[in-house]
Formats: C-alpha cells, structure tokens, sequence
C-alpha cells in the first residue's frame, strides 16, 4: 500500500503575482523564498516550498503534490497507478531539479483533471521558516469540491490509499494521506453543493497556537481582508479555524488544533449528520462566497518527461 510522508505543497494560478505575493507574505504570513519570472515559491518549513503561486489569466488550482515516504514507495505508487490505467509521467531530472525537487511524478487525477504530483524529496533550506504575523506550524490540507463525490472518494481510497476519518454525509469526506496522522490532508466536497461546478474549496494552514489565530481576528480586517467562516471550532477535526478570502477570492483557513491518527488501530470514521452544527460547535454559519473562488486549471500542459 502506497506511504505518504504529508501533503508537501499546493500550487495555485493567480491573476496579479505581485498583489498575492503581498498578501501571501505579509498578511498570511509565509516565507517568500524566491520569485522567479511569473512563479514565487513560499514556505512554512524548511521546504523550499509549500506554496507556489504561478501568474495565471485564471485564479485556480494548478497542482496539490504529496512528499512520499521514500523513493521505493514512488515505485509502489507507479506500479499501483498503471495497474488502474493511470499514465504517470516522471519529469527530466533539469525540469525536477527547476523546481527544486528530486526524482518527481505527475499524473492527471480521474474525475475532474487535477493535477496531482508525488515526489521524494525538495531541496532544504538551512535557514527554514522564519515566522513573521503568524507562527505557521505547516501547509495542513486542501479541500477540492469534486463533481462525482462518491467517484472521487472511492479513486483517492482504492488508488491512492487514502483513508476516510470523517464525513459529512454528501458535504466533505475527509481523508488522511496514509500513514499521514493529521484528521485530513485532503478534503472531498461535493460540487453539487457549488452548483456542479468543481474547483478549489480552500487551502489551510496550521498555526502554533490560539494566538495566532486570535492575532489574525484583527490583523485581517485591519486590512480590508473579506471574512467569510469563523472564528469557530469544527466537530470533524475539532480544529479552531477562521477562514479569509485572498485577492483572486479563494478561501484560505488558519486553524488550530486537528486531531491525530494512529497509523494502528485508528478510530473508525463517523459520518456526521449534514446540518450546520457539524460544521462549527459555535455556531457560525459560512457567508456565500465562502470556498467559491478558485477553478481547476489544466494539467494536461503540466505533463511533461517520460510516460511510464
Ligand atoms: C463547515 C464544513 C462542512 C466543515 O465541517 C469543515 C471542516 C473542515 C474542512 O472542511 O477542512 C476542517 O477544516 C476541519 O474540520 O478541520
Ligand atoms: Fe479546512
């Protein structure tokens, strides 16, 4: 069964790199380790990246890619995606080498074209993650709303072997990157639920502590930043969370506190009844344009080098 070490960034297409550079960097509050024609990669570890923007006429989800456990389980992954009809291309070693990583796959995920990338290793930076506004503990999950639900959730648990620790029944199945302890790594929402229309949900960052989220309150309307969920505590993973709009309009939360996995035994999954108190114990309703913002970009352009 294919070992993930975490969800190690989330690439996103925006349509002014310099205005979300800003925003990334001084109102979130992640390291900006380079900026390159039309890309920036930001960090909050010692990765030389965990976000990476890309100039885009479109605001979207480019690519969510997963840290492998080691190099032998890209193998494992390879062999377990061809045997479910998955073209996996691995990128020239100068083309993995330009973003910083080592030996890297990239395939096109079935339901609704993602592209996903799994990859072994990123360059380390000696100097890592410098907290600024907030003490970002790490990139924590991305939540895509998908058009076929069940279609997804059965592709991420049969091929990717991701594991379900709850759901909200037709809302969001949340799944862990196995062994990944973390509540979710990834978060299937239903595109019915954004009239058919599938794209990017969120993308969260895990902050140190209550204050960081409690320094955000202030700091983001301070800053004429839209608002748009909490501060509240979610039942699924009991996170404390706070969600905010970024320029192009996609949600991005901060939360606080997730539950962890045993990789034995685990808890079994709860299926928690669809009704607003399954989303926050507190009792905040999300506005409208919460997790509307962000479409899905082509990958096809992105699948690049050898077709294993
Ligand atoms: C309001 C939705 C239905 C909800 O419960 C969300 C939970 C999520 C998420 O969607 O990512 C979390 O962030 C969480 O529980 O940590
Ligand atoms: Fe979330």
């Amino acid at each position: 069964m294919i070992r993930y070490k975490k969800l190690g960034y989330v690439a996103l297409g925006v349509t002014d790199l310099e205005r979300s550079i800003t925003y990334y960097r001084d109102l979130v509050g992640l390291q900006l380790n380079l900026q390159e024609e039309g890309v920036a990669y930001f960090s909050c570890s010692d990765d030389h990246h965990n976000l990476v923007l890309y100039q885009n006429d479109v605001a979207g989800l480019k690519r969510i890619a997963w840290e492998m456990e080691s190099d032998a389980e890209l193998d494992n992954a390879v062999d377990t995606f061809k045997k479910h009809g998955l073209d996996v291309y691995e990128l020239p070693t100068e083309e993995s080498k330009g973003i910083f990583q080592g030996r890297t796959l990239r395939f096109i995920e079935p339901n609704d074209g993602i592209c996903f990338e799994l990859y072994n290793q990123q360059y380390k930076r000696a100097t890592s993650y410098q907290p600024t506004v907030s003490k970002i503990a790490r990139l924590g999950h991305v939540v895509v709303s998908f058009s076929d639900w069940d279609a997804s959730i059965k592709f991420f648990r049969e091929v990717m072997n991701f594991d379900t620790s709850d759901s909200i029944d037709g809302f969001i199945n949340f799944m862990r990157c196995f062994p990944n302890p973390y509540h979710h790594t990834l978060g299937v929402s239903n595109a019915k639920l954004r009239g058919d229309r599938p794209g990017l949900h969120h993308v969260n960052f895990m902050v140190t502590d209550m204050d960081d989220i409690g320094r955000a309150l202030n700091r983001m309307p301070e800053n004429n930043i839209p608002i748009v969920f909490g501060p509240g505590r979610h039942p699924p993973s009991g996170s404390i969370f706070y969600y905010f709009l970024d320029p192009d309009g996609m949600t991005v939360e901060y939360s606080f506190g997730m539950e962890e996995f045993p990789e034995e035994n685990p808890r079994k999954p709860r299926s928690l009844e669809p009704r607003p108190d399954s989303g926050d114990y507190w009792g905040s309703v999300p506005k409208e344009d919460w997790a509307q913002g962000g479409d899905i970009l082509p990958a096809k352009p992105q699948l690049i080098g050898q077709l294993l």
